[in-house]
């Protein structure tokens, strides 16, 4: 059954996908969460630093995906360095990170020179974003303008209120927002010469400021954001299953 459904989806991608696609990995913050000596984008997870993972996992999607790669760029060298050391070959350009993921993003959008096609925008610290939701989402993008990746709920969930107590909710109406969020590239870009606002902790919410309906897709549930020291280990358990 799986494999029926990644055939279809490939079938799809080929036979549909006449857009041009991007992929814009942001990786412009230090990890302040994870408390390590080197940003958490760089730390090895079965030897190799988080990124590559990442990057990889695109460009082995489809190599005609043009990459970018989002970093502060006083990493710059350090990035290179990395690269050589572990021959990595996978083609990106670099783009400096600014002082929030908004800006970093900004960044990394204005320096795509084209006006059509579609974009996805993925946090480089979620390496375990799946084959199939990266197809889906540049199919769903083109189709619909936008396609964003949720999952749901296994837990309850509470509202904690103002006077100290906590309310019931129905779990069924949430969903946790991953990445990649994908998109048309040109309203994305203009949804984008906006000013920064407390709101936007993603790109949905930058999209649906222009009074957009986002529209959502399944993600995986592996695509964890790494975060902090437990979701490195996990992160590292994950790739030892994965490569076993
Ligand atoms: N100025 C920033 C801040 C964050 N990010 C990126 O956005 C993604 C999600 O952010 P988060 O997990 O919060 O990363 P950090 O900001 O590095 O972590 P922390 O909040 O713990 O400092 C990461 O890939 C991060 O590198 C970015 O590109 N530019
Ligand atoms: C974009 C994101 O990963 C979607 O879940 C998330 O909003 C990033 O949040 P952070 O505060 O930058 O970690």
């Amino acid at each position: 059954m799986k494999y029926a459904c990644r055939t279809l989806l490939i079938f799809l991608w080929e036979f549909y996908g006449i857009m041009k696609k991007f992929a814009l990995i942001v990786a412009g913050g230090n990890g302040t969460r994870m408390g390590a000596p080197i940003s958490k984008q760089y730390l090895p997870i079965g030897r190799r630093p988080v990124l590559m993972h990442t990057l990889e996992k695109f460009h082995n999607t489809d190599p005609m995906i043009d990459l970018t790669l989002v970093i502060p760029e006083g990493d710059f060298v350090f990035w290179g360095k990395l690269c050589e050391e572990h021959a990595f070959s996978v083609p990106h350009h670099l783009v400096s990170g600014g002082r929030s993921r908004f800006q970093s993003v900004k960044n990394g959008l204005n320096s795509i020179s084209d006006s059509q096609g579609i974009v996805a925008i993925h946090d480089g610290v979620r390496p375990f974003v799946s084959r199939e939701v990266i197809l889906e989402s540049f199919l769903e993008a083109e189709k619909k303008g936008s396609a964003i990746t949720v999952i749901p709920l296994k837990d309850s969930i509470r509202k904690l209120t103002d006077d100290g107590k906590s309310v019931f909710k129905e779990r069924q109406y949430y969903r946790l927002v991953q990445t990649p969020q994908t998109f048309d590239l040109s309203k994305i870009k203009k949804a984008f010469e906006v000013q920064e606002l407390a709101q936007f902790t993603d790109d949905a919410t930058v999209y649906e400021h222009q009074g957009w309906q986002v529209h959502l897709i399944s993600g995986n549930l592996e695509n964890i954001k790494i975060t902090t020291p437990e979701d490195l280990e996990y992160a590292d358990f994950l790739i030892g299953k994965k490569s076993n």
